[in-house]
C-alpha cells in the first residue's frame, strides 16, 4: 500500500466494504481526501464539512438530497456526489462506433484499485449498451495487464511504449472491431543515371543465398511517412545519393512475410541529384553504380520472376512505352486528411501525365 495515493485508499476501502454499502457510510465516517473529492474548478471537502452535515449519506438517500442542489460551505452538493461516483469508473470517451476509449492518461497507478474500476466501469459500459472498449496501458503501468487480462479483455497490439487491449461488450453479437495492421510496408529505389548505370547495394546481413547480391537499395517506410519521401530517404540513407521521386513503377503483395504479416513492397523510380555514394557502414556491405546490363545479367536477378518482370518493366518506362504512377497530393472531405493519391494518365489532362519525364 505504500505506493497507494490517499484517494486510491479510499476506493480500496469502499471496494473492501462493498460498493454501495460503502457509499451509504455518513460523511462522518468517511474518510475523505482532498485529491479524491477535487473537481475541476471547485475546492475540495474538508474534513469540517463532513462533521458539520454528518446527517446526510451517500446513496439514494443523499442522491435526493443533491438532486435539491444541497449547498456546503456555499459549494453546490450535488457536483461533489457526482465526482465521487465518477471516480470510481475509469475515465473514457465514447467513440463513433457505439464504444468507449478509456482515458490512459487517468488510470489508477494500483492494481487493486484499477480491478474495482474496471469491474465497475464493464457493469456501467454494459447497462449503457455500449459496444468496443479500447484500453491502452502505458509501458509505466504494465502492472495493469495481468489484471485487464483477467477481466477478459484481449491483446490488441503493442508498440514501445504501451500495450492496447480491447473488449467487446455485446454477447450476442459478434466481435467488430477491426484487428491488428496486417502489413509491413517497404519501398526499392530504382535509380539510373546518364550512363545507364543503376545505383545498387550489397546487404551486411542477408541469407546465404543473396551473399554477393548486387540489389536494388530497398528498406521499410516509417509511421506517417510517404511513399515517395521514404523511397528517397531510404536511398540516401543506404548509398548517400540524393534523389527525386518519379513513380512508382510497380508494387509487390506477399503473405506471412514477417511474423505472420503481409508485406507491401513498392518499387519506385528515382532521378539522381547526386551521383557520390557514401555508404551506410551499419546496413551496407557496398553500393555502386553498375551498368543496368550487367545487373540483370546476374543470375539471381536473370533468374528471379519478380526482379526479372521489375526490370522489364524499368526498361519499357525507359523507352516511354510504360507509365508508373505519381503521387497527387489531396485532401478528401471524407476523412478531411491530407494524402496521396497515386496515378497516371489524366486523358483530358496530357500535362498531367509524368510518362514524358526523363530519368537523369
Ligand atoms: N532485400 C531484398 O533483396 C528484397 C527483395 C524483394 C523485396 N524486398 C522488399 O523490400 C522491403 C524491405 O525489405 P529489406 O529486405 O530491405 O528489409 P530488411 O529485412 O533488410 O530490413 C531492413 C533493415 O532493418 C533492420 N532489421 C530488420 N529486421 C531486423 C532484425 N530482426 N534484427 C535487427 N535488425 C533488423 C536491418 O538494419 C535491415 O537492414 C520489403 O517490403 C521487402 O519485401 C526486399
Amino acid at each position: 500500500m505504500d505506493s497507494v495515493s490517499l484517494s486510491e485508499a479510499t476506493v480500496m476501502r469502499r471496494t473492501h466494504l462493498g460498493f454501495m454499502h460503502s457509499f451509504r457510510q455518513p460523511f462522518s465516517g468517511v474518510t475523505i481526501s482532498p485529491r479524491f473529492c477535487h473537481t475541476k474548478g471547485s475546492r475540495a471537502i474538508s474534513s469540517n464539512v463532513s462533521n458539520t452535515k454528518s446527517q446526510y449519506v451517500y446513496g439514494e438517500s443523499l442522491a435526493a438530497t443533491a438532486d435539491s442542489d444541497y449547498k456546503m460551505n456555499g459549494v453546490s452538493l450535488k457536483n461533489r456526489i457526482s465526482s465521487v461516483k465518477e471516480r470510481l469508473l475509469l475515465d473514457a470517451f465514447d467513440d463513433e462506433y457505439g464504444g468507449v476509449v478509456v482515458d490512459h492518461g487517468k488510470l489508477p497507478s494500483n492494481p487493486t484499485v484499477f480491478t474495482s474500476m474496471l469491474r465497475n466501469s464493464l457493469s456501467d459500459w454494459r447497462r449503457k449498451g455500449k459496444k468496443g472498449v479500447w484500453l491502452k496501458l502505458p509501458v509505466e503501468q504494465s502492472e495493469l495487464v495481468p489484471v485487464a487480462v483477467k477481466e477478459g479483455f484481449e491483446y490488441h497490439h503493442a508498440e514501445k511504449g504501451y500495450v492496447m487491449l480491447t473488449y467487446w461488450i455485446p454477447e450476442e453479437e459478434p466481435c467488430m472491431l477491426p484487428g491488428n495492421a496486417s502489413h509491413q510496408v517497404g519501398v526499392g529505389g530504382f535509380v539510373l543515371n546518364q550512363y545507364k548505370e543503376v545505383l545498387v547495394v550489397q546487404e551486411k546481413y542477408c541469407t546465404s543465398s543473396n551473399t554477393g547480391l548486387w540489389k536494388l537499395p530497398t528498406g521499410f517506410i516509417n509511421e506517417s511517412e510517404e511513399i515517395f519521401s521514404g523511397a528517397v530517404r531510404e536511398v540516401k540513407e543506404e548509398t548517400g545519393v540524393d534523389t527525386d521521386f518519379l513513380e512508382v513503377i510497380a508494387f509487390r503483395h506477399a503473405h506471412n512475410v514477417a511474423f505472420e504479416k503481409s508485406d507491401l513492397f513498392f518499387i519506385c523510380m528515382l532521378k539522381p541529384l547526386s551521383y557520390k555514394i557514401i555508404i551506410d557502414n551499419l546496413e551496407i556491405k557496398a553500393a555502386k553504380w553498375m551498368p543496368l546490363v550487367e545487373f540483370v545479367e546476374q543470375p539471381m536477378i536473370k533468374g528471379d520472376k519478380m526482379f526479372k518482370r521489375v526490370i522489364e518493366i524499368c526498361e519499357a518506362r525507359l523507352r516511354h512505352r510504360y507509365c508508373g504512377l505519381s503521387p497527387h497530393r489531396l485532401v478528401s472531405t471524407f476523412d478531411g486528411r491530407p494524402s496521396s493519391l497515386y496515378y497516371n494518365v489524366v486523358d483530358d489532362d496530357p500535362s498531367d501525365s509524368n510518362c514524358t519525364a526523363e530519368f537523369y
